[in-house]
C-alpha cells in the first residue's frame, strides 16, 4: 500500500502508525494488554487499538496472506505499545529478558525496532475454526518454555512454531529466542520510540 493508497482510502496515519485493520481487516485482533489476561493481570490499554508502523503492517499483511493459503490466520496479541506502558512493564519486571528496558530520556534516543515504535508484534496462528494452534507455551509465559529452542514442547508445537517463524522470516521479520510469539521488523533503519496514547486513534 503506497502513501497515495493511504490518502485515497482515508486511512488515519499518526507519526507513521496506522490501524492494522485498515491495512487488512481479516486479522484476528485480541490485544492482551487491553484485558486483564496478561502478566500484570491488569488492563494496561484503555482502548483495544491495534496500531502498527505502516511498513511493518504491510509485512504482516504479506505473512497473513501466506498463512491463509494453508487455512490459518494471524491472531495479534500486541503491536504498537506506548512508551509509558513499557515503563510500567519494566518497573514490574526489571532486568528481565522478557521486557525491553525503556530508553533514558529523551525517549527518541533509542531506535531499535520494537513495540514502542510500532515495529514489533506478538502473534500466534488460528485455524479455520478460530482455534489457536498448539504452540510451545501460552502468551507472556515468562519461563524457559517460551524459548524458541526449548526441547520442552510437543512435536506438534515444534512443527507449528517452526512454520510460524519460517513464514515471518520470509517476509522480513526477525525472531526473538526468549519469546516464540515476538517478532521485530528486520529493517536497518528503525524509527524513534513513541508515546502516543492509543485513545488518539479513536478520535
Ligand atoms: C512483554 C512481552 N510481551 C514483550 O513484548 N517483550 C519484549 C521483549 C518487549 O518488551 O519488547
Ligand atoms: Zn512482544
Amino acid at each position: 500500500m503506497t502513501k497515495k493508497d493511504i490518502a485515497e482510502n482515508n486511512i488515519k496515519q499518526i507519526e507513521g502508525l496506522v490501524l492494522l485493520k485498515d491495512l487488512d481487516n481479516s486479522f484476528i485482533i485480541e490485544l492482551k494488554y487491553a484485558t486483564k489476561d496478561n502478566f500484570l493481570k491488569k488492563v494496561m490499554y484503555p482502548v483495544p487499538v491495534c496500531a502498527i508502523r505502516r511498513e511493518t503492517g504491510e509485512k504482516l499483511v504479506k505473512a497473513n496472506k501466506i498463512f491463509k493459503e494453508r487455512g490459518y490466520t494471524i491472531k495479534v496479541w500486541d503491536a504498537y505499545r506506548p512508551m509509558h506502558v513499557q515503563r510500567e512493564f519494566y518497573e514490574a519486571c526489571p532486568d528481565s529478558p522478557y521486557v525491553a528496558k525503556p530508553p533514558e530520556n529523551p525517549i527518541a534516543s533509542g531506535f531499535r525496532p520494537r513495540h514502542n515504535n510500532g515495529m514489533a508484534v506478538d502473534i500466534t496462528l488460528v485455524d479455520e475454526n478460530g482455534k489457536e494452534l498448539e504452540m510451545p507455551s501460552g502468551f507472556d509465559d515468562f519461563t524457559e518454555k517460551a524459548k524458541v529452542s526449548s526441547n520442552n514442547m510437543t512435536e506438534e508445537a515444534r512443527k507449528n512454531v517452526n512454520y510460524l517463524h519460517e513464514v515471518m522470516s520470509s517476509v522480513g521479520f526477525r525472531t526473538y529466542e526468549n519469546e516464540w510469539w515476538h517478532f521485530v521488523d528486520g529493517v536497518e533503519e528503525p524509527t524513534p520510540y513513541l508515546d502516543i496514547p492509543l485513545e488518539i486513534f479513536t478520535l
